[in-house]
């Protein structure tokens, strides 16, 4: 453990959820305790509630990460974090970490909706009213809104330079968030957008970085267990599977923990990493959740169990998805999925199906209609991302108003029929166009897929699917 009091703030992680902390904050403590530095103390920020700065508060920041399942190490007790902050009470002060000189990485896990992209263009959704209401110069409350204030206070400061990794499940999420911070800049008056660019472009990188761990939402049974095998509570305790990776872009601006120190990999094909880990691991991730939530599934390793789904998944990453993908060097693809789908059946980790299928509208996108879009352009039948989409579709169409766990939430329930048939929910949801583009939508082998596994989801239940996914 790191001395107490000792730390100095280097980074400042925006998005202290149970990710970070059992990942980034993870890797930064092993990456200092291997170097015997201290000049990466995190300053964590909560974005939307301020739970986990209070759980943090009175623990100094302290908290157990506990490891579940085959090979899980004891109870660590992580103490990477010095300070955390309510992002949403006090924007300020997060605005005053990201300029302070000592800040030297901003980190970010704020979720795919967490980042305001507007779907049709791929850029900063300056239509949202928060974001407006950051433009409009009030103290900001979107993380780009605060990446973009803070460097610009830094700037007036004459600061030095800064790097901004985010760490969320989005391709090339360095180069996305570089285009979110700058759209967000440009949109300022010219008074202040010329300079604040000019000094952007001049002193702040964006690595794009591929991160993998499961974390899932910690219960109450979780802190129960911890507190029985820690002999204290711990309100913060998080669980994570033991594996842990990080793939990082090495185009840092100033100076950087030594991650590698902690396991971390730098190269220069993160783009290859992130996308084959998208495809393979979210895509299946997702469909494993949809399957198990149409089918009584309340767990991932509940849903992989069904022999059926696991095929699924197998046959989804192995005909439909590696064959759009160029697999990174040191990464071989037959045995990557089949880790994939042994790291989903670890029952000790409670991942629900429910946790997973949240934020639908924003990870299909990525995971699975990369796919699709590849595979149709290759003259190939995409039919087991379609399965999954499928599923999705049955997920929104089915779910009550109250519980469909969505950003687009009231426009996907605005959009669907009161007849909730594959005939009628297909095409309909199909010609939600922030999520399908025209091309896909009208493309009648895409069609036929779903409409085939949308009734058989919907009509024959759990039965239907084995005979289906099992008879060829
Ligand atoms: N949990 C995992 O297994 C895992 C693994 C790899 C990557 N990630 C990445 O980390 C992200 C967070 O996962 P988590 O498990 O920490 O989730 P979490 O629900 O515990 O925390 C989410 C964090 O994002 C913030 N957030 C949510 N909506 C936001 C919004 N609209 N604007 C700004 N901030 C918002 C929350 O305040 C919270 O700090 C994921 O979306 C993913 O991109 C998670
Ligand atoms: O975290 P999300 O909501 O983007 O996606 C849910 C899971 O698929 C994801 O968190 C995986 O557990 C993770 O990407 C594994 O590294």
């Amino acid at each position: 453990m790191l001395a107490a009091g000792t730390l100095r703030p280097g980074i400042v992680h925006l998005g202290l959820g149970a990710f970070a902390r059992a990942h980034t904050a993870v890797f930064t403590e092993k990456a200092m305790l291997a170097t015997g530095s201290s000049d990466w103390g995190i300053v964590g920020v909560t974005q939307r509630s301020d739970t986990v700065a209070r759980q943090l508060e009175p623990q100094d920041g302290l908290f157990t990460v506990a490891e579940r399942g085959s090979g899980a190490a004891p109870l660590h007790v992580v103490s990477s974090i010095m300070e955390a902050i309510s992002g949403r009470d006090h924007p300020e002060t997060v605005v005053d970490r990201i300029a302070a000189g000592a800040t030297q990485v901003v980190t970010l896990t704020v979720t795919e909706k967490g980042y305001r992209i507007d779907p049709h263009t791929g850029s900063l959704n300056t239509a949202d009213p928060q974001v407006q209401s950051d433009l409009a110069g009030n103290p900001p409350q979107t993380a780009i809104g605060q990446i973009t204030r803070g460097i610009q206070q830094r700037s007036r400061k004459g600061g030095g330079p800064l790097t901004v990794v985010s760490c969320d499940n989005l391709p090339g999420n360095g180069e996305l968030t570089r285009t979110l911070v700058r759209a967000f800049a440009a949109a300022l008056p010219a008074a202040e957008s010329g300079p604040l660019l000019a000094w952007l472009d001049a002193n702040v990188t964006f690595p794009s970085t591929m991160v993998d761990r499961m974390v899932p939402a910690t219960t109450s049974g979780d802190l129960d267990a911890v507190e029985h095998e820690l002999g204290l509570r711990d309100e913060a305790a998080v669980v994570a599977e033991p594996f842990m990776q990080w793939v990082i872009e090495d185009n840092f601006a100033g100076d950087r923990p030594a991650w590698e120190e902690a396991g971390a990999l730098f190269s220069t094909d993160v783009a290859a990493w992130e996308a084959a880990k998208l495809r393979l691991l979210n895509a299946s991730h997702s469909m494993l959740a949809y399957l198990g939530l149409a089918t009584g599934k309340e767990t991932i390793s509940d849903a992989v169990g069904e022999d059926a789904f696991r095929k699924a998944c197998g046959r989804m990453m192995a005909e439909d998805a590696l064959p759009t993908i160029s697999l990174p060097a040191g990464l071989d693809g037959g045995t990557y999925c089949a880790q994939v789908l042994e790291r989903f059946a670890n029952p000790a980790l409670g991942h629900t199906t429910a946790k997973v299928s949240s934020d639908g509208s924003q990870k299909i996108g990525l995971r699975l209609l990369t796919t699709v879009r590849a595979s149709l352009e290759a003259g190939r039948e995409p039919r087991w991302a379609a399965l999954a989409v499928a599923a999705w579709m049955h997920h929104v169409a089915t779910t009550p108003a109250a519980g469909l766990n969505d950003p687009l939430a009231a426009e996907l329930r605005a959009a669907l029929p009161a007849e909730r048939s594959a005939a009628s929910v297909v095409p309909t949801l199909l010609g939600v166009r922030s999520i399908f583009d025209a091309g896909l939508a009208a493309n009648t082998t895409f069609t036929h897929l779903l409409t085939h596994w949308y009734r058989i989801i919907d009509t024959d239940g759990l039965d239907g699917l084995r005979k289906e996914i099992t008879h060829d």
